[in-house]
């Protein structure tokens, strides 16, 4: 299978007083991306960092920063992003709709990993075209909640659309954000979820470290059967 696990503690839950020590903390605990929350009060109803924390932490850390733009304007924070020092930049199909094609693109010669995002309301279908573009995205994050505060409840429903992106991309990033950790792990990995944002179970545990692991470990087992399934 081509796609390995990455876990990504969403840094919305950590104490953002201390963000470049949170993020070591998480590193050193085994985390292979942080997940990075922009939030600008509209798309979703709360404000979190944007551009210029996403540069100040970057002068702590080489982790992948893999920023996800709850925003309704994606295009303006290109540039602003990648000068900051983002890894990945993931986007909302529902935003982008008629210029998807400009924004990976843009995304892409700005030196950073496209990857998109699509509410609980929005059909799975919406993004394959974005997948089999000729310059398509690299990663699909399925929200497991709605998208806008961390400490929500898992929907398994969202499964179904996990399902089918693993049956029908098998090297795909596929990520899944909300309500992920020890409860919910078992039915995202065995869907077919790689990569997992987790905020408060990582967080609010005594052991992050053993949370970050076993994500992983879930994921590893899961996914030989991936390509079992009819
Ligand atoms: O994007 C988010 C909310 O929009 C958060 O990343 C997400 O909800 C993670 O927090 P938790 O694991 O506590 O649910």
């Amino acid at each position: 299978m081509g796609v390995s696990p990455k876990i990504a503690p969403s840094m919305v839950s950590s104490d953002f007083a201390n963000l470049a020590a949170e993020a070591k903390r998480m590193i050193d605990l085994g985390a292979n991306w942080l997940h990075m929350d922009i939030m600008v009060g509209h798309f979703v109803p709360n404000l979190t960092i944007g551009a210029p924390v996403i540069q100040s932490l970057r002068k702590h850390t080489d982790a992948y920063l893999d920023c996800h733009l709850m925003v309704t304007n994606p295009m303006d924070y290109v540039q602003h992003m990648a000068t900051a020092g983002a890894s990945g930049f993931t986007f909302h199909v529902e935003v982008a709709k008629e210029n998807w094609q400009e924004l990976v693109s843009k995304i892409k010669s700005a030196g950073m990993r496209p990857g998109v995002a699509l509410k609980p309301g929005t059909p799975v279908e919406h993004v394959y075209p974005l997948v089999e573009g000729t310059s398509p995205v690299e990663m699909v994050l399925v929200m497991t909640v709605e998208p806008g505060f961390g400490g929500q409840k898992f929907m398994p429903d969202m499964m179904d659309k996990v399902r089918a992106l693993r049956d029908k991309y098998p090297s795909l990033d596929i990520q899944v954000d909300g309500g992920l950790g020890p409860l919910a792990i078992d039915a995202a990995a065995a869907a077919g979820a790689n990569c997992i944002v987790a905020g408060s179970s990582v967080f609010g545990a005594p052991e992050p470290g053993d949370v970050i692991s076993l994500l992983r470990t879930t994921v590893e087992k899961a996914q030989p059967t991936w390509a079992l399934r009819e």
